[in-house]
């Protein structure tokens, strides 16, 4: 898929799920579980073992299905190697100005996790068209209504502590798109992927019923 098409589909569907994993069978799991429940924007992060090879894996499987990206990518020779293995897309908590140019390089979206305006600033001159906001829980949806006013061509996608009932009111104050991790993976605790299932076609009903009404 194109640079293009990632990010369309990405901001169509409106939701990311996190996959951190405490195993790299545990992470296609829930992958596969988000999936199922129509939730196709997958951010596999690199705390999970052999996330390369998740990702991979997910890619031989539904790689017409949904878009695979990397999380949790810290610098350029981890998201070398998420891209080597089929990222399509890569997030990292923080800006990362080697990582912006890499990914640039190989024409894949880069979402760098930013808190200020000047970081927003410089993540936008490197080539970022979607900015993620983390921790979100930290920052606050008045922070992304704020930043609107002197940027209102800056799309954002908060990540940290989302959860069903605080997404309207993120997507209400302007942000393009949501990341979810532990609020929509918990049941994995207990091996109840079926819930993950049922947790991402919540996820994706909503997102449509908040755009929808915006
Ligand atoms: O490391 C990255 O690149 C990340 O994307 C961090 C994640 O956004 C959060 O770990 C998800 O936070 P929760 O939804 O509160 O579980």
């Amino acid at each position: 898929m194109t640079k293009k098409k990632v990010l369309e589909h990405i901001t169509s569907v409106g939701v990311v799920a996190v996959i951190r994993g405490n195993t790299a069978e545990e992470a296609y799991l829930m992958s596969k579980a988000c999936i199922e429940g129509g939730l196709d924007n997958i951010e596999l992060t690199f705390t999970t073992p052999d996330a390369d090879q998740v990702i991979r894996r997910l890619r031989d499987e539904f790689k017409d299905r949904a878009v695979i990206g990397a999380g949790t990518v810290l610098e350029s020779l981890t998201a070398r190697i998420a891209i080597l293995a089929g990222a399509e897309f890569v997030v990292s908590p923080s800006f990362e100005e080697e990582t912006a140019k890499l990914c640039n390089l190989y024409a894949i979206p880069y979402m760098p996790g930013c808190m200020t305006l000047n970081e927003i600033k410089e993540a936008m001159k490197l080539g970022s068209d979607v900015v993620k906001l983390f921790p979100g829980s930290a920052m606050g949806a008045d922070f992304v209504k704020a930043v609107r006013g002197p940027m209102p061509h800056v799309q954002i996608m908060p990540t940290g502590g989302v959860d069903l009932d605080n997404m309207e009111t993120w997507l209400r104050n302007g942000c393009v798109a949501v990341g979810i991790g532990g609020n929509l993976t918990a049941p994995a605790k207990e091996g109840r992927y079926d819930l993950i299932t049922e947790n991402a076609a919540r996820y994706v009903a909503k997102y449509k019923e908040v755009r929808a009404a915006l």
